[in-house]
């Protein structure tokens, strides 16, 4: 076979173009004609740019949308023709429950069913006083036609005789008018009666197939296609159809007798989910739903920690949130503080994404937190990412005490004003202090409110920005602080003032933060958990830590942190009380501190430089750094001087003359703790006179025997 050359060619025509676009025809002579290979470009290029768009994904999409249509046409049509027919079924069958007053024979025959004569009675002269109602209305209806049409008959025919006789042109004016009017009407009623006849028609059968149309949920008008959103994707009719499906007998009842759910807020976009709020029938409440959130998350086709049904403000009413698939699964990303930026904690410290997909930041003042979940949850980030927070805003005090040995707040060192950490009796001690200091601090903060102008009635921004009047936000937070309420010596003061503290502390600046692994009744005072505002909760092991956590009838009304999984979703909490919403489902932002990795000390380095460019330091209220730090009290010494020169003291008055000599730390002390201070001295207290004494010359002798032993 040989081969042919011109057709080897092609790629060399669009060369040719490109020249013949600058080509000048020399003026009188005629523009030559295409050759063939240049035909050939132009319908190439043409060609191209069809296939171009051909192609684009939009008119893809469109093409094989209405490809399907078609191909579904006979089926949508056969559909719309049931609907028909079924739509005139059930006019004829409501017209002839209406006819045949069969509502009310209905309740007649339940009388009789059940033995109620009066009720049948009241029924069978219901029955009659309709009937004879609807003969008189009809009977009107039919006076009104008759007498009209009589009249307008009438009028016409003395019209028609008088132009007969008399003719137009002798008329007055205001007949002629009379006749125009006659005239106009007339002709539209014969120009129009083709078209009134066919819109009625028209009408009558959009009617009929509304009557007709499937009412089950979830159905459509016409069979549609897979939805390439389904990630996405719900609407009411799905909403609706997941609810007939989760076996609740009330609503099924409803639904099954066509009744239609009302949608108080419609399914809408609302971040990375879809919202609505559903008013729901009779007999039904949104724990029911709530109860059955696995079923329903299913027929949604999510999984449940994407499907949040609660309580809406009333029992009756269902709100929904539903996430975009998958969209949970995935990390809040970096903190937006992380390298830059400074913060108001009046505005809000950014913590995390909500549910939605936008960022949380909480404002710190005015607020009280309780963080709490199982290990290893994300409980301590999320303090510390609050305390990061707080360390941005120049104005704000930080004290932190950490009930247990972990250095989790280490970097964060230079920027607070007190700082314990450790598990010995003496940072137990400390916070307890620091609480007492605390709540002395909101009676001074108290006075210093109402001597201001206008008495406000808060610390505000502009308030804590006078350094002189030392309103700053002040912030304590104490980590695992189950340690703290449960100390056999501290526990019942801690929870003394911490309760003072998160019920007054509000007005005046003063934030508590607590993070515990363990938010039972026993480890976490009842008081408190009542009170808290803000509660976050990561994974938890049953209803109970949850409510610890997130206020009692929490679960019950659906906002459950139990649907966590423990691992899987590290860093994620539920979270009330931090915004206007319910509830939110908060993927919290991580600022690394561990294996090698420290994200922190850069923060508060830049935090340090803000203080210093606000021409601040880092306070402490209610003394320096140096009296915080001091070594713990000395007991036996502190006995040794309040016994003075008297040879024996009954063990009740030493209790008493302790408290008075060091109310921080012997008022907290019971008779049981001195007598375990003794013991571990090796001093016992006698029986004198049936009362318990302890004598001056044990003490002195327990001291020098504690110095030799120094000593050596
Ligand atoms: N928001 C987050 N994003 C990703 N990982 C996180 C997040 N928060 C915590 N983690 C991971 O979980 C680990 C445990 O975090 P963290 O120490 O805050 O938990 P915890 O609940 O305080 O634990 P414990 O109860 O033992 O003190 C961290 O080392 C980190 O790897």
């Amino acid at each position: 076979m040989t081969r042919r050359p011109e057709r080897e060619m092609v790629p060399m025509v669009f060369d040719g173009e490109m020249i013949d676009d600058e080509t000048v025809v020399p003026q009188g002579q005629s523009v030559p004609r295409l050759t063939f290979p240049r035909w050939r470009a132009v319908a190439g290029v043409a060609g191209g740019r069809v296939r171009a768009v051909v192609r684009c994904p939009a008119v893809v999409h469109a093409r094989s949308v209405a490809g399907y249509r078609v191909r579904q046409a006979p089926r949508d049509a056969v559909r719309l023709v049931w609907f028909l027919v079924r739509g005139v079924g059930r006019w004829g069958a409501k017209g002839w429950r209406w006819g045949s007053h069969a509502d009310l024979r209905a309740d007649a025959r339940a009388a009789r069913l059940a033995g109620d004569v009066q009720a049948r009675r009241t029924a069978q002269e219901t029955i009659r006083a309709d009937a004879r109602a609807r003969w008189a209305k009809a009977g009107t209806v039919v006076r009104r036609t008759v007498v009209g049409a009589a009249v307008t008959t009438v009028v016409l025919v003395l019209l028609a005789l008088g132009e007969m006789v008399a003719g137009r042109e002798v008329m007055p004016g205001w007949l002629r008018a009379v006749y125009a009017v006659r005239d106009a009407i007339g002709h539209g009623v014969a120009g129009g009666w083709p078209w009134v006849w066919r819109s009625t028609v028209c009408a009558l059968v959009c009617a009929a197939v509304w009557e007709g149309r499937d009412r089950t949920p979830g159905a459509s008008w016409i069979t549609r296609p897979d939805r390439d959103d389904d990630g996405s994707w719900v609407d009411e009719r799905m909403i609706s159809k997941a609810l007939a499906h989760l076996g609740i007998a009330p609503l099924n009842a409803f639904l099954r007798g066509g009744g239609e759910l009302v949608y108080t807020v419609p399914a809408r976009r609302d971040g990375d989910g879809t919202h609505a709020r559903i008013r729901l029938p009779l007999g039904v409440t949104a724990d029911m739903v709530c109860d059955r959130r696995r079923v329903l998350a299913a027929n949604l086709g999510r999984s449940s920690l994407e499907t949040w049904p609660t309580t809406g403000e009333e029992d009756g009413v269902l709100d929904l949130w539903v996430a975009d698939k998958g969209t949970l699964s995935g990390g809040a990303g970096d903190w937006p503080l992380l390298h830059e930026g400074t913060v108001d904690v009046f505005d809000g410290v950014p913590v995390g994404l909500s549910q939605r997909g936008v960022v949380v930041a909480p404002p710190l003042p005015e607020s009280n937190w309780l963080i709490g979940g199982r290990p290893g949850q994300g409980k301590t980030n999320l303090l510390r990412v609050l305390l990061l927070g707080a360390a941005l805003d120049p104005t704000c005090e930080l004290w932190v005490f950490v009930m247990g040995e972990s250095p989790d707040f280490e970097p964060l060192r230079p920027r607070l004003s007190r700082y314990r950490m450790g598990l010995d009796d003496t940072v137990a001690a400390g916070a307890v202090r620091a609480l007492e200091d605390l709540c002395s601090e909101m009676e001074r903060r108290g006075r210093i409110l109402g001597e201001q102008p206008g008495r406000p009635p808060k610390v505000s921004r502009r308030l804590a920005d006078k350094p002189a009047l030392g309103l700053h936000p002040l912030i304590l937070a104490v980590d695992e602080c189950h340690e703290l309420f449960q100390h056999p010596t501290y526990g019942r003061k801690a929870e003394e003032f911490a309760v003072r503290l998160i019920k007054r502390g509000r007005k005046y600046g003063i934030t508590l933060m607590l993070a515990t692994q363990s938010p039972t009744k026993d480890s976490i005072p009842k008081e408190i958990t009542r009170n808290i505002s803000c509660g976050a909760a990561f994974a938890v092991a049953d209803h109970i830590a949850n409510d610890g956590l997130l206020g009692s009838g929490k679960y019950r009304a659906g906002i459950r942190a139990t649907e966590l999984r423990m691992r899987t979703d590290r860093g994620t909490c539920v979270a009330v009380g931090i915004t206007d919403a319910t509830f939110e489902l908060v993927r919290t932002f991580y600022v690394p501190f561990e294996d090698g990795a420290d994200l922190v000390s850069p923060v508060i380095a830049r935090a340090m430089a803000h203080m210093t460019d606000a021409k601040r330091t880092v306070v402490t209220t209610g003394g320096t750094r140096k009296e915080i730090d001091t070594t713990p009290a000395d007991h036996l010494k502190d006995i040794y001087s309040i016994i003075g020169e008297e040879p024996r003291v009954r063990t009740q008055v030493i209790l008493a003359r302790l408290a008075a000599h060091n109310p921080r730390e012997y008022e907290p002390w019971s008779l049981r703790d001195l007598r375990a201070t003794l013991r571990s001295y090796g001093i016992r207290a006698y029986k004198s006179d049936g009362t318990m004494v302890l004598r001056a010359a044990d003490v002195a002798e327990a001291i020098s025997r504690r110095d030799l032993a120094s000593d050596d």
